[in-house]
């Protein structure tokens, strides 16, 4: 367990390994990592599962040092007003090389050719003369010139169209929800697929880069791949539960499906035909645990010394310059009239308000506002309670 304690710490739970140089963002400032803290202001996570974690009520904010957040309760956690961040892009490279590794790596059958290699151990001279005559077992196919699927047009599955364009493969994409940034990135030769369906008819090779939903789970099951060349290969570098597995234990017994290139192996995984299961190495390279850890931690760092909000994946992302002065910081519900009541509360205290931001995000929104005047301590906790006791308030901070 690493400790930095400084003064009165404020205190940050880790539930995952994060890289050194993102915790280092805490040895500035009033910080103490507490891996055994039942109370923790902040928690730095990668892919521990949070789902059964009942949370303390000093907790405030949350952040993936990563992509995907299916693992933390995140409707939970706005309902109590905690933050939650992921990092996007951070490990989009890192992710994007193990793909294209693993697709080339796969069509020309290299895990299992490498796993038969090994099993030669002991035949001694006759290794020579079996391999030759084994490796027609092995025999691969050629990526260029055949068309890969790209499911999710986002950080990382841009990075893979654009790349598989450069390796001489016709890419197709689908992703109804593109962001503007990610269609300028795009190469105009990623050819764009109406339908899932489209998509899955065309391809001879699919990948799939789209965050764990309701609506993308098991979005692979029998009708997809009724639809599918015979022979596909399936890359999954994003989460095990977009895969209806029986139905992918069918499709590979029978041969729809030539391979299955999974990061998210299980017992049924392993036992299943032409799988190449992979210890959830996506996005494990030191340079992309650095990115994560260190944007994770900026993002928590900020949020929790001036209430500055960028990335999350719950809150509305709202910003201020921090001048040092009396800051209020309230989430609450997207209801009329909320500024104006919070508003009234600091004039109710003679302060003078010099800036402020109201965002919101579905059922909720966020204020911060600035005082212009110097405030006396005693009138903090007397402000906090008077916004606390608003109606539809969730919480509130001076800062
Ligand atoms: N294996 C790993 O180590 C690893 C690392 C990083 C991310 N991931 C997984 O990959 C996912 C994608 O990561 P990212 O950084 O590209 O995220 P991202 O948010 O940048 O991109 C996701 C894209 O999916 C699109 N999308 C959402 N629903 C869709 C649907 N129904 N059909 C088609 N497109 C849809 C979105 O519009 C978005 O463009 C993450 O959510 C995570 O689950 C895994
Ligand atoms: O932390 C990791 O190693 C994996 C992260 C990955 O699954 C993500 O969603 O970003």
């Amino acid at each position: 367990m690493t400790t930095i304690t400084l003064e009165k710490g404020k205190t940050i739970k880790t539930l995952n390994n994060i890289a050194e140089s993102g915790l280092k963002v805490f040895s500035k400032g009033n910080y103490v990592i507490d891996n055994d803290s039942e109370n923790p202001e902040a928690i730095v996570v990668r892919s521990f599962n949070m789902h059964s974690l009942t949370f303390g009520d000093e907790l405030k904010a949350i952040a993936r040092a990563g992509a995907g957040v299916n693992n933390i309760p995140v409707e939970l956690c706005t309902e109590q007003g905690i933050v939650v961040f992921n990092t996007p892009g951070a490990n989009a490279n890192a992710v994007k090389e193990m793909v294209l590794t693993s697709l080339m790596a796969s069509s020309r059958n290299l895990f299992a050719g490498v796993e038969w290699t090994k099993s030669l151990e002991g035949e001694g001279k006759q290794i020579p003369k079996l391999v030759e005559a084994g490796k027609k077992q092995f025999l691969g196919k050629e990526i260029k010139g055949k068309t890969l699927g790209v499911i999710g047009l986002g950080a990382i599955g841009a990075l893979v169209a654009n790349d598989a364009l450069d390796l001489d493969m016709d890419v197709i994409g689908f992703d109804p929800f593109i962001s503007v940034d990610t269609a300028w990135n795009l190469s105009r030769n990623v050819k764009r697929a109406m339908t899932l369906e489209q998509l899955f008819a065309e391809s001879d090779y699919l990948t799939v880069h789209v965050p764990l939903t309701p609506d993308t789970k098991e979005m692979f099951n029998q009708k997809a791949f009724n639809v599918m060349k015979p022979g596909v290969h399936i890359l999954n570098f994003s989460r095990g539960e977009l895969v209806n597995e029986k139905d992918m234990e069918i499709a590979l017994e029978n041969g729809t499906v030539g391979q299955y290139i999974t990061d998210f192996p299980n017992e049924n995984v392993l036992k299943m035909k032409n799988t190449v299961p992979v210890p959830h190495l996506g996005a494990s390279t030191k340079e992309s645990e650095e990115n994560c850890a260190i944007m994770a931690t900026r993002q928590v760092k900020e949020f929790l010394e001036t209430g500055n909000i960028r990335n999350s994946v719950n809150f509305p992302n709202a910003s201020l310059p921090y001048t040092g002065k009396l800051r209020v910081a309230a989430f609450h519900e997207n209801v009329p009239n909320m500024v104006g009541q919070i508003t009234l509360a600091v004039s109710s205290y003679n302060l003078n308000i010099a800036d402020m931001v109201n965002r919101s995000r579905g059922g909720y929104a966020y204020t911060m506002i600035d005082i212009d005047n110097k405030v006396s301590g005693e009138v903090i906790p007397g402000l906090e309670n008077k916004i606390k006791q608003i109606d539809g308030i969730i919480t509130t901070r001076l800062i």
